[in-house]
């Protein structure tokens, strides 16, 4: 596996090394020992997947405080542009993100520490999205911001006048308005 540091010092890329055969290929997805060197340590309690359509906008999530989540994502399936997003107002690249194409194809990782929101929009007909997470789920406790905050300034590939999102999403604070991490 390579370890790649974004422009946000702490997020990560992760590119494995896949091995090819007749057969089809192999790659180890997840090493503790590997990402502790390179990353650091991080105790993942849970594994999620979900799936979606062509335009599906999942985010920009996060939960706050004590129960903000470490995400380690990838695509199994088709293709999301996924976005990190520092929430920590005493961080350098408060209110940076970093944006990175995951696909079954290019079998990237996206690592993404705590103190972030994250979300991603669907670019294939179907993607499904895993991830492993180091914290409870805590819904009493989870926050969204604007995927098109004018602050944040992501700049989406495609029209987003049809995006699909939950009613959450769509009633997600501006970042100005947001709560922050220390
Ligand atoms: C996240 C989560 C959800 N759920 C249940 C709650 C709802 O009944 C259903 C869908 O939840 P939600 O609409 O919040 O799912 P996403 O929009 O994919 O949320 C995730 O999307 C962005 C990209 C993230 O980074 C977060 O992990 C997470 O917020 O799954 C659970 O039971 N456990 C969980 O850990």
């Amino acid at each position: 596996m390579e370890y790649k540091e974004t422009a946000i010092k702490g997020v990560f890329i992760l590119e494995p090394r896949v091995f090819e055969d007749s057969r089809g290929y192999f790659f180890e997805a997840w090493k503790d020992s590997d990402f502790a060197e390179h990353v650091g340590k991080v105790n993942f309690i849970q594994d999620n997947e979900s799936k979606s359509c062509y335009g599906v906008l999942r985010g920009l999530h996060y939960q706050k405080g004590e129960f903000s989540q470490a995400k380690l994502v990838r695509v199994i399936r088709g293709k999301v542009l996924d976005v990190a997003v520092d929430m920590r107002k005493g961080s350098p690249t408060f209110g940076r993100h970093v944006m990175v194409e995951l696909s079954e194809e290019n079998k990237r990782q996206f690592f993404i520490p705590r103190g972030f929101a994250h979300g991603f929009l669907v670019m294939s007909d179907v993607a499904v999205f895993t991830y492993k997470v180091d914290n409870v789920y805590a819904p009493a406790h989870e926050a969204s911001v604007r995927y098109d905050d004018p602050d944040l300034g992501i700049s989406w590939p495609i029209d987003m006048k049809d995006v699909i999102m939950s009613d959450k999403d769509r009633a997600a604070s501006l970042f100005k308005d947001a709560e922050y991490f220390d």
